[in-house]
């Protein structure tokens, strides 16, 4: 494990109404420990997952838009916001790695199309991204693109993957996580990948970033909830829009 911690430079900030300082969790964020291989963001819409993400990946050298350190093309290609008030602490620093952000990935598989033709999309399972589906795009990205020693940065990577598929990501996870070579830091609402074991899950709900346990998630719960009672649920969901 290379990335030990992420920390904000307070002093430098100049005033923290402002985006990304008017979103309660970055405005009392201090530092992040990551002490696990596989670290996940997790909290409602807007709570500030990507906004510390995009900003770890610029800090990474990855192109914000989405990618490594080579694919450079442009996408509203601004810059991170966060970016310059945060340092992160590496025991060895590591510089290959991907950002993948679910919005944009389209645009990314076109900028291979205009590097990667050449070389069969090696790195993506032989076949452009764009002749496959969402979902297997992403799969044949996980599979070929992510190895050896890396950071991986993955904004809700379940955005194209059915239950199964999502299965199937947490072997890929398992498979490289496990070799003490690869970092994952994933942003996610998904219960399925919220699950994989022994995993640290950061909480950006209520104002602040804190340690959550898998049980404890407002997505564990209600999808719980929700598929134990679904008829409960329902009701009580449908009586509250009438009222
Ligand atoms: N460039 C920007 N300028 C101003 N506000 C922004 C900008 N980008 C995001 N925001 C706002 O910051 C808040 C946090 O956004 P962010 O994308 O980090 O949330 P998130 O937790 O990743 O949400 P989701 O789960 O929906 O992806 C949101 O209210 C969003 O509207």
């Amino acid at each position: 494990m290379s990335l030990k911690k992420i920390t904000i430079q307070r002093e430098r900030i100049p005033n923290t109404d402002e985006y990304p300082f008017s979103i309660p969790s970055i405005r009392s964020f201090q530092e992040m420990e990551i002490i696990n291989n596989v670290t996940f963001f997790v909290g409602e819409n807007g709570s500030g997952k990507s906004t510390l993400l995009e900003a770890i990946a610029e800090k990474c050298g990855f192109n914000t838009a989405g990618g490594g350190r080579n694919n450079y093309y442009n996408l509203h290609a601004s810059e991170s916001e966060l970016g310059y008030y945060i340092t992160l602490s590496w025991l060895p620093k590591i510089t290959n790695g991907f950002f993948l952000r679910a919005e944009s990935f389209y645009h990314f598989a076109t900028h291979l199309e205009e590097i990667d033709d050449d070389t069969g999309f090696t790195n993506y399972g032989g076949r452009s991204l764009h002749h496959q589906s969402h979902g297997e795009s992403f799969l044949a990205l996980f599979l070929n693109r992510f190895k050896g020693r890396g950071i991986y940065l993955l904004d809700e990577p379940e955005a194209a993957l059915s239950p199964q598929r999502q299965l199937a990501f947490l072997r890929i996870l398992h498979d490289l996580a496990s070799k003490d070579e690869s970092q994952f830091i994933i942003a996610t609402h998904s219960p399925i990948l919220l699950g994989y074991p022994n995993a640290t899950i950061y909480n950006f709900d209520e104002g602040e970033i804190s340690e959550v346990q898998y049980e404890m998630t407002n997505h564990y719960q209600i999808m719980k909830g929700f598929l134990n009672r679904r008829d409960q649920y329902l009701k009580e969901l449908f009586l509250e829009e009438d009222d």
